[in-house]
């Protein structure tokens, strides 16, 4: 990628994340994950608890006064002894193989109450003032448990706007042309041979991939979502968890558009990142409950990548999704991911379908 604006943060975010995957992959490989149920009944594990430790500490290095809004928080291990020192047993012990990468991520954390501290410098706030950098540590721990597809994703937003995006997928393979194949989702070993990739984008700087685990040693190529021009061609994917998107929905969506083959899904911001390089067209996000509200760190890494890669973002109005409004987007229901050339075909059988149904509302079709 061209060196120009945020090299430096682009560089450091690809880093840290790529150090903070030797972390998850190694979690992911054992049979004792540490697994917590958190108040919202969701999972969290030593890998994310782990991998958010690492990524801050990098960048309160190099960025000390950015803000972060980050999904995890330490009351859980200020808690839990022993499952404190199991997370520091593995923070201490990962690092970047290339010693020149490492030094560039700092020093490291002192010790186990550094180590508190710095995971809770991810409570901020966000907003649309400043520089805020939002990090999912493993977004999808579902599927990490299931040793399915999750991704590590991390972005730079500046004045409520993504500038920098990094999705770090350890269990996607590594080569761009691989197609979407169903049992993507399925039970995969952690990381190995074929697998892993780490893509980035600038704001207007394009979209690109490269292998996780050689990182800044190997070549970046830019990648592309698909060029495919009739919808009825396309491949969408989904979430896994019936929980999370509503499967019935983007089913009769689907049907509306004449699509025929069946749905791919896959846990985590991996959809976004396989269809930014042109594996499958369309991710659809629809929502289950009325109550729930998307998280920033959810969506912001793979936002921007997709469109940086030709692709469009948008929620269910057909709005671009809004960034700035804190730790959550209370702007923004329904995600509808696409190439651009398909998006508004696909938007607008999305509202005809939601339309259809008695208790949802289309607040306004707008015009992007
Ligand atoms: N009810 C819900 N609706 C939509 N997303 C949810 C819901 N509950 C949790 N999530 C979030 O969806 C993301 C995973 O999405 P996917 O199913 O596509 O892999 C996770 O970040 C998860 O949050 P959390 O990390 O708190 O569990
Ligand atoms: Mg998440
Ligand atoms: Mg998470
Ligand atoms: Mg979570």
């Amino acid at each position: 990628m061209a060196s120009s604006d945020y090299a430096h943060e682009l560089h450091i975010a690809q880093l840290a994340v790529q150090r903070a995957a030797i972390l998850t992959q190694r979690v992911q490989a054992t049979t004792s994950k540490g697994t917590l149920s958190k108040s919202d009944h969701s999972p969290v594990t030593i890998g994310d608890f782990g991998a958010q430790a690492l990524i801050i500490a990098a960048l309160r290095h190099n960025f000390h006064s950015d803000q972060i809004v980050a999904e995890e928080e330490a009351d859980d291990l200020r808690n839990n002894e022993s499952l404190r020192e199991k997370v520091w047993s593995y923070v201490k012990e990962t690092k970047l193989d290339d010693r020149e990468s490492e030094e560039k991520l700092g020093s490291g954390l002192k010790d186990v109450d550094d180590m508190l501290n710095v995971i809770d410098l991810g409570k901020s706030k966000g907003g649309r003032s400043g520089r805020v950098w939002t990090l999912d540590p493993i977004d999808g721990t579902k599927g990490f448990l299931r040793m399915g597809q999750y991704a590590l994703a991390l972005a730079l937003m500046v004045d409520g706007d993504v500038k920098v995006g990094v999705l770090g997928c350890p269990n996607l393979p590594v080569d761009d042309t691989a197609p979407l194949d169903a049992d993507i989702g399925k039970d995969q070993t952690s990381g190995g041979e074929g697998k892993g990739v780490l893509e980035a984008a600038v704001l207007g700087q394009g979209a690109f991939s490269r292998p996780l685990t050689t990182g800044a040693l190997a070549k970046e190529r830019k990648i592309s979502m698909s060029k495919v021009e009739k919808v009825t061609d396309a491949t969408f994917c989904e979430s896994v968890e019936a929980a999370h998107s509503n499967h019935g929905d983007q089913a009769d969506i689907a049907k509306a558009l004449g699509i025929t083959r069946e749905s791919v899904r896959m846990d985590s911001q991996a959809k976004y990142a396989s269809i930014a390089r042109g594996a499958g067209e369309i991710y659809l996000r629809l929502p289950v409950s009325k109550t729930y509200v998307e998280k920033i760190w959810d969506h912001a890494a793979g936002d921007l990548i997709v469109r940086e890669a030709g692709g469009m973002v948008t929620d269910v109005n057909g709005k671009r999704i809004d960034f700035g409004t804190g730790r959550t987007l209370t702007e923004n229901k329904g995600f509808v991911a696409a190439p651009s050339q398909l998006h508004a075909t696909i938007l607008s059988a999305v509202q005809k379908v939601l339309g259809a149904k008695s208790d949802w509302e289309i607040v306004e079709k707008q015009t992007l």
